[in-house]
Parts: structure tokens; sequence; C-alpha cells
């Protein structure tokens, strides 16, 4: 039996958590974020915060709308804050391990009918619905960044996953305003299959010295009308999210086209992660974003 979803949780409230908790609480959920510490969650919360202003100056949302969206977001580092929710979102970092854990947490906290979903960029459904002890209840809601303004969310069904799960977290994404695409659950599902090779390519044009961060972002974004140029795109992203995906595409599909950069991974090696730690192919400490290359 698949529960009616009024509350929902996040677990993770970084750029995607954040973003995802901002639309939930906007389309009328009650939000719990949660995240590793008190500190974390409160960045979440004014990020949420700025972002909702911006929307109010923009005319996209009214000053009342703002302050009764701010209402339905709630504070949860104790994770025993979710014992009610309907629905839980996982936005956490790409990794598996601190996925499977953060599951292994909630299971036993959560009500039996509660249905769990990741919003992972690339890691396989099945196999986290099989560490949990619901995976007919299990699924891939995977939001697009920045999640207020991209229209798309991937839906991606484990093998156990149940219609009723899927045609309620269709009907979820629905209520915040999305459209879904539906993707099979293999590696990196359809978005990320696609873009990933793309952003790991423009970083081996770097590598070999074809171009410059400046000459290939400007090369993509007026030659093929692109918003962002592929590098301004990957620091966006998180550059450990970016390797992160490129790695579950060369062991999940173990095909070498899939091999993540060697330049990409001395960016992560260094903890030059792009915008979320002011620093990536650009630097971002002064008032205009410099290339580090
Ligand atoms: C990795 C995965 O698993 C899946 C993925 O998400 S892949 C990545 C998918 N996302 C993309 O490809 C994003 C490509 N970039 C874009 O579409 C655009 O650059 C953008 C929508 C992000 C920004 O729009 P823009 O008009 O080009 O730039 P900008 O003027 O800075 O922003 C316009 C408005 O968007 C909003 N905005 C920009 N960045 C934002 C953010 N990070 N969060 C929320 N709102 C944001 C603001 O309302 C901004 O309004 P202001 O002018 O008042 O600042
Ligand atoms: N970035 C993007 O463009 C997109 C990312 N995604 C996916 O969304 C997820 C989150 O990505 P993103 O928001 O960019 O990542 P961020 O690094 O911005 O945020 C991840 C957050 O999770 C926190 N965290 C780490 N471990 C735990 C844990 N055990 N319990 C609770 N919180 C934890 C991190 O804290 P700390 O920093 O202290 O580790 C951080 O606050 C990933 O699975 C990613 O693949 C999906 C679509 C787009």
């Amino acid at each position: 039996m698949v529960v009616e979803i009024k509350k929902i949780g996040v677990i993770g409230s970084g750029q995607m958590g954040s973003g995802i908790a901002h639309v939930c609480a906007l389309s009328g959920f009650d939000v719990s974020l949660s995240d590793l510490s008190m500190d974390r969650i409160e960045s979440g919360l004014a990020s949420i915060n700025g972002n909702l202003a911006r929307q109010v100056q923009k005319g996209q949302i009214t000053e009342e709308e703002r302050s009764a969206a701010l209402g339905r977001l709630s504070m949860a580092q104790d994770l025993d804050l979710l014992a009610d929710v309907d629905l839980v979102i996982e936005s956490a970092v790409e990794n598996e391990q601190v996925k499977r854990k953060i599951f292994a947490q909630l299971c036993p906290i959560l009500k039996p009918e509660a249905m769990l979903a990741t919003n992972t960029s690339s890691i396989s459904i099945t196999r986290l619905a099989a560490t949990t002890d619901r995976p007919e209840r299990f699924i891939g809601i995977h939001f697009m960044n920045p999640v207020p303004l991209m229209e798309l969310v991937e839906l991606v069904r484990g093998i156990a996953t149940e219609d009723e799960t899927f045609e309620a977290a269709k009907g979820f994404v629905k209520t915040v305003g999305k459209t879904v695409a539906v993707a099979e659950d293999f590696p990196a599902f359809m978005v990320n299959r696609i873009l990933l090779p793309m952003i790991n390519e423009a970083i081996y044009t770097l590598y070999e010295g074809v171009g410059s961060v400046e000459s290939i972002d400007t090369a993509m974004r007026l030659g093929a009308n692109h918003p962002m140029g592929p590098l301004q795109l990957a620091d966006f992203i998180g550059l450990d999210t970016c390797l992160s995906i490129m790695q579950v595409l060369y062991e999940g599909l173990a095909d070498t086209k899939y091999r993540p950069c060697p330049l990409l991974v001395k960016y992560v090696e260094a903890g030059w992660l792009g915008r979320k730690t002011h620093r990536g192919f650009y630097d971002y400490r002064g008032d205009e974003p410099v290339p580090t290359r």
C-alpha cells in the first residue's frame, strides 16, 4: 500500500538537497531537511531563502508564497524526526557507501508504508533498493541543477519498484511542476549518460592542449548555443560529482571510452571541486571567475 505524500524528508542539504526542499515547500509539502550538521542544514536553508527572495524579486512568486514555503521547512539533523514522513528523497554526496549507510539508518525509523527515493546522478537504483527493507517502494527521482529552474526530472524504477510507487512518484513530480522523462535503470540513466562524456571530453580537450578553459567554453557557448560552457558547467555541477558519474559509467559499462580524464582526477584530488569550493576550472574567489589553466 503506498501512502499519500504530504510530508517529505530531504537528506543532504547541499545544492541539490536544498533545491529539492525549495520546490517541495513551495508546492505545499511539509519538508524536513537533514544533513550531517546543523551548520550544513542552516546553510541549505539560507540558500533556499535567497533563491525564494530572488523569485519574489522577479515576480515569479508572491511574498506570501515565499513566507508560506519557509513556514513548511524544518530542520532534522536527528533522523528520528523523519519517523512520520511519507517520502524521503536522499540527496547526499554521490557515493554508494554513503547512500547505503543513510538508507540503513533510515529504514528502522520510517513508517512501513513510507517511500524511499534517491536523487543519485548515476548509481544503480536496483542495487541501492536491494540494501533496504522496501525495494518495492524505492525509486530514482533525479532532479536537474539548479532545481528551481530546470524542468526535467528523470524517473528511474529499480527492478523491484512497484507500479503504485511509480505512479505516486509521477504524481509527486507533477505536483512540484516538473516534467518526467522515464529512464531504465542502467549506469547514469539518460541525461548524464550523454552529458558527462561530453564534459569529460571537454576536459580531455583541455588536458591535451587543444584549447584553453576560456576558448573551450566560448566555443561551446557560441558554437553550440549551450547556456554554459562544459567546463563552467562541470564547476557548477561539482567536479567530485562529475568524477563519480564517469567512474560509474566506466565500471558499469566496462568501456574505456568512459575513462575519467586524468586532469579531472587531479582537480578532485586537489579539492578544487568547482563553485562549491570556490575553485575548479575557474577561480571564483574574486569579482569575476578567472580560469585556473
Ligand atoms: C549532474 C546531474 O546529475 C544532472 C544535472 O543537473 S546536469 C546539469 C543540468 N543543468 C544545466 O545544464 C544548466 C545549464 N545552465 C543554464 O541553464 C543556465 O546557465 C542557468 C539556468 C543555470 C542560469 O540561467 P542564466 O540566465 O543563464 O544565468 P543567470 O542570469 O545567472 O540566472 C538567471 C536566473 O536563474 C536563476 N538562477 C541562476 N542560478 C541559480 C541557482 N544556482 N539556483 C537557483 N536559481 C538560479 C536566478 O533566478 C537567476 O535570476 P537572476 O538574474 O535574478 O540572478
Ligand atoms: N550537482 C549536480 O548538478 C547534481 C547532483 N545530483 C546528485 O545529487 C546528490 C547531491 O549532489 P550535490 O547536492 O551536488 O552535492 P553537494 O556536495 O552539494 O551536497 C551533498 C551534501 O550531502 C551531505 N552529506 C554527505 N554525507 C552525508 C550523510 N551521511 N548524511 C547526510 N548528508 C550527507 C554533504 O555534507 P558534506 O559536504 O559535509 O559532506 C553535503 O552537504 C548526489 O547524489 C548527486 O549525484 C543530481 C543532479 C544534479
